[in-house]
C-alpha cells in the first residue's frame, strides 16, 4: 500500500466518507469534501484535520480541498401580523426555542429590518456574524438556536433610511446564509403588508405562515389584511395565534379577559384557518423577553403555552 493509499483509507474514517479519493500532482493534493449538513465549525475542523494529515504524506507540500454541498432547501415559516406591537417577535423567538426543544433543527431570522428585536430577545446583541464565500454565518444564541438579525449587522436606526431594493437585499442575505443543518427557519416578519412582505413571499416562498393577533377587534381587522396578503400569494396559512389573550394576574395566576374571550378563535374559524392557541398578557413574559431569557426555554405555565403552539406547528410541518 502506498503512503497515498493509506492516507486515503484514513480519510474515510476522518470524514465519515465525505471525501473523494485524493490525487497528488506536483506536490499538491486535491480532493473534494461533501459538506452538506455540517455547521461551519464542523467543516473547519474536518478541513484542518485533512490538511494536517495530508501534509504528512511524503511528497505533499500543499492541499486543496474543494467543498461541495447541495444547498438544502430550508423550510421557511413566516410569523406575521397586520399591525405592530402584537407580540410577533416574542412569539417567533419562543416558537424557535420550543421547536428546538421538541428536537427540530431550527434557525431564526429577524426580517423586521427597521425595528429588529430578536437580538435582544435571544440575548445575542454582542455577537457579529462572520461571512464565508459571500454568505453570512449565523450567530449562536445562548439557547442554541442559530440566528440572524439586522441588529447583528448595522447600528440601531441605520437601516431606517434604506429603500426597497436595499431592504430586499438585506433580507436575502439573512435568509440565504450558511444555515448548516437547519431545516426549519422561523422568520419574524415586519408588521403590516408592505414591500418586505411581498419580497419575502415572492423570493423566499415560505412553506407556511403563522398569523399573530391580539384579542381587540382592531388588531383582528389588521390580521385579516395580513391573512389576505398571504392567501392571495398562495402561502399556506398554518394558523392564528392569539397573544395577550386575557391578563394573567402576577399574584394568583388567574386570567381575566378585559377584551372578551374567544374572539380570535371565532375569527380564525371564519377565515378558514386553524386556531393554534393563546398566550396570556403576563408581566413575566415581558420581563423575561426584555432580559433575553425566552419563557419557552422553561417549563412553567408560559413555557407550556408556547410549547403547545410549537407542537401544533410541528404537526403541520410533519404532514
Ligand atoms: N404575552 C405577552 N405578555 C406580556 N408582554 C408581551 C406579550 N407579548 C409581547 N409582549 C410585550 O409587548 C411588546 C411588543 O411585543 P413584540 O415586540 O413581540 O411585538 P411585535 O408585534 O413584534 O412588535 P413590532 O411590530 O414592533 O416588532 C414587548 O415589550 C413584549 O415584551
Amino acid at each position: 500500500m502506498t503512503d497515498l493509499d493509506s492516507f486515503a483509507a484514513r480519510l474515510k474514517t476522518l470524514t465519515g466518507g465525505r471525501a473523494s479519493t485524493p490525487r497528488v500532482k506536483d506536490g499538491v493534493m486535491t480532493l473534494a469534501l461533501e459538506v452538506g449538513g455540517l455547521t461551519a465549525d464542523q467543516r473547519d475542523a474536518i478541513a484542518a484535520a485533512i490538511r494536517e494529515g495530508a501534509l504528512t504524506v511524503p511528497g505533499v507540500s500543499d492541499v486543496r480541498i474543494a467543498m461541495t454541498a447541495e444547498r438544502k432547501e430550508l423550510r421557511i415559516i413566516a410569523v406575521a401580523s397586520g399591525k405592530g406591537g402584537v407580540g410577533k417577535s416574542t412569539l417567533s423567538a419562543n416558537l424557535a426555542v420550543a421547536l428546538k426543544r421538541l428536537g427540530h433543527r431550527v434557525g431564526l431570522v429577524d426580517a423586521d429590518i427597521y425595528g429588529p428585536s430578536q437580538a435582544r430577545l435571544m440575548a445575542s446583541e454582542d455577537q457579529k456574524p462572520q461571512a464565508r464565500d459571500k454568505h453570512l454565518i449565523p450567530v449562536q444564541s445562548p439557547v442554541g438556536v442559530p440566528m440572524l438579525s439586522m441588529a447583528h449587522l448595522v447600528e440601531p436606526g441605520r437601516a431606517l433610511a434604506w429603500r426597497g431594493p436595499m431592504v430586499s437585499n438585506a433580507l436575502g442575505q439573512l435568509i440565504d446564509a450558511e444555515w448548516g443543518d437547519v431545516e426549519t427557519l422561523i422568520v419574524d416578519m415586519p408588521p403590516g403588508t408592505g414591500d418586505i412582505q411581498l419580497s419575502m413571499i415572492q423570493k423566499h416562498k415560505p412553506a407556511g405562515v403563522v398569523i399573530v393577533s391580539t384579542p381587540q377587534d382592531l388588531a383582528l381587522i389588521d390580521a385579516t389584511r395580513a391573512v389576505n396578503l398571504f392567501e392571495q400569494a398562495h402561502v399556506p396559512l398554518i394558523g392564528l395565534v392569539e397573544n395577550m389573550a386575557g391578563y394573567a394576574c402576577p399574584h394568583c395566576g388567574e386570567v381575566s379577559d378585559p377584551f372578551g374571550a374567544g374572539g380570535a378563535e371565532a375569527a380564525a374559524k371564519e377565515m378558514g384557518m386553524a386556531f393554534l392557541g393563546r398566550i396570556p398578557l403576563a408581566i413575566d413574559i415581558r420581563r423575561r423577553s426584555d432580559a433575553g431569557d425566552p419563557p419557552a426555554a422553561g417549563d412553567d405555565v408560559h413555557g407550556q403555552a408556547f410549547r403547545a403552539i410549537a407542537e401544533k406547528i410541528a404537526e403541520y410541518v410533519a404532514r
